[in-house]
């Protein structure tokens, strides 16, 4: 048998022979123009070239392949790849929907897998890498743990920096230089279009933002670093007043477990408030859900949080222009700002949301050094649009606004940018014995259990509401999800 390198050479000249690369002048997705262009979808018709391109992968990329549950296609043009790849690898393949169905199970991903299983994804062409990185966000949120993304081409336009700036690792079966290489020492193509697709690469690199660039170590260590510190060393690493509050606040009364009082009466939240703050490190509320909200709410409830030393958040979800946050932060019925000690806030209207929560503070200048927020970066509900890009771009965000981040709220580790940022988690519930007791709640909601949140997903602070609110014993269930979740903590401390 031919060795891989030539066969692998014998490949790229037959990918040219039948037009699934070619060479012209090419609209790429993102409106670019292009010199050279892949095709992989016509491979379907040649099928012994579909063949070798599988056979190739399943050498090349032997032992994780060997190593994980399951290969993970991506429609189209990979599809078919990855099927074959699955059947020669024998492991069971998944597929990665393009849009989730509006009917029956709705799943992004198709396929049989638990939780917790290992996923390769093969994939045809990667040029900024955002496809991949939005594969991953996919099957993250499944549950499903990605170790590792094969490629036929990589077209070298950022995608490899990219994906090694979010701790994601990519190899290609060939890069587009080596393809040049290649079609020129078989006579396929003149040195003037080698150098043509040469200046075209050079000019035409996807920009990295700098933050992540050199990349993937960096955020890998500091995920690592993250989960691997105290909360009390990372209150000294903390730039921000209230992260390294919180910090301090979990470590000293010994809980990272924060209770949602998603109630309709005040007085039945500040029941609440009072029978759990002994567990907790925060209080979050829904003020907007109460039918009785008065101006007395706010007052009474930091005077519980006194009484018991918890902090309030007012999980708010503001979302608009900053002009309109900074009235809806400080004014109206709930006047948030003067009680609240922490307020969760949207991504999506980019920096000028954090201008507009700061400057409505400015106006209640005692508050300034006690407020902060948490940008809720991805949510827990099934089908959720926060993607793996989104989610990055709000990690951007809430690394270069540390004046008023505290955190983010995640689903997962990767990614969050320095040790001072907090992870806060919902989606939290357990039966009697620590495992889930059911994992979603008919409206979209999905949980899991307080030892796999904070050791399989980053968590810092675990956000209970239903687990708490309806057990018959409120303060029993706070104590039992205090103990599940701050022994995960010391265990995933002392790893
Ligand atoms: O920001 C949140 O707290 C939040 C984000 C998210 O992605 N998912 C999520 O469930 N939440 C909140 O966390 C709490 C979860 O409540 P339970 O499902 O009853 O445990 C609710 O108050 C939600 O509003």
């Amino acid at each position: 048998m031919a060795l891989y390198k030539e066969r692998l050479n014998a490949l790229v000249v037959k990918l040219h022979e039948i037009n699934v690369l070619k060479f012209g002048d090419y609209k790429m997705k993102s409106g670019m123009h292009s010199p050279v262009y892949f095709d992989l979808r016509i491979i379907v018709s040649y099928p012994k070239v579909l063949a070798e391109v599988s056979n190739l992968i399943c050498e090349f990329a032997k032992n994780s392949l060997g190593n994980c549950d399951h290969v993970c296609g991506v429609p189209y043009a990979a599809l078919s790849i990855a099927t074959l790849v699955a059947v020669g690898a024998d492991k069971s393949m998944l597929i990665r929907r393009k849009e989730a169905k509006d009917y029956g199970t709705k799943r992004m991903v198709e396929g049989c897998y638990n939780p917790g299983d290992s996923c390769v994804i093969v994939e045809d062409v990667v040029t900024s890498g955002l496809s991949i990185v939005e594969t991953v966000g996919d099957l993250e949120r499944e549950g499903l743990k990605v170790t590792e993304s094969i490629v036929v081409v990589d077209r070298e336009q950022g995608g490899t920096e990219r994906l090694a700036s979010q701790g994601l690792k990519m190899r290609s079966l060939v890069t587009l230089t080596e393809i040049m290489h290649i079609l020129h020492e078989a006579g396929k193509v003149d040195k003037a279009t080698v150098t043509k697709v040469k200046t075209y690469l050079t000019e035409s690199r996807v920009p990295i933002p700098s933050d992540r660039v050199p990349g993937s170590l960096a955020v890998k260590q500091t995920t690592d670093e993250r989960l691997k510190m105290t909360f009390d060393a990372r209150a000294e690493k903390s730039t921000n007043m209230m992260s390294a509050r919180l910090l301090r606040l979990m470590a000293t009364k010994r809980t990272n477990l924060c209770v949602a009082g998603d109630l309709r009466s005040s007085a039945a939240v500040l029941r609440l408030a009072d029978a759990v703050g002994p567990y907790i490190c925060v209080f979050k509320t829904h003020v907007d859900a109460l039918d009785d909200f008065s101006g007395q709410f706010g007052p009474q409830l930091c005077e519980i949080a006194k009484t018991h030393n918890f902090l309030i958040m007012e999980d708010r979800k503001f979302g608009d222009i900053g002009n309109t946050v900074s009235l809806q932060y400080g004014a109206g019925n709930f006047s948030v700002a003067a009680w609240a000690d922490l307020v969760t806030v949207h991504a999506l209207p980019g920096p000028g949301i954090i201008d507009g929560l700061v400057s409505c503070l400015e106006t209640h200048r005692a508050h300034l050094k006690d407020r902060a927020c948490f940008i809720v970066a991805e949510m827990s509900c099934k089908d959720a649009l926060t993607t793996a890009s989104y989610r990055s771009e709000a990690m951007k965000l809430a690394e270069t606004r540390v004046d008023f981040v505290a955190g983010v709220v995640s689903q997962s580790a990767s990614g969050i940018p320095s040790p001072g940022l907090i992870q806060l988690t919902p989606g939290v519930r357990a039966g009697v014995n620590g495992t889930p007791q059911s994992d979603s709640d008919g409206l979209g909601q999905q949980y899991n259990s307080p030892r796999h949140v904070v050791l399989e997903r980053g968590a810092d602070v675990a956000v209970v509401g239903r687990g708490v609110t309806e057990a018959p014993d409120s303060a029993e269930a706070a104590k039992f999800y205090r103990d599940l979740l701050w022994e995960a903590y010391l265990e995933r401390v002392s790893e």
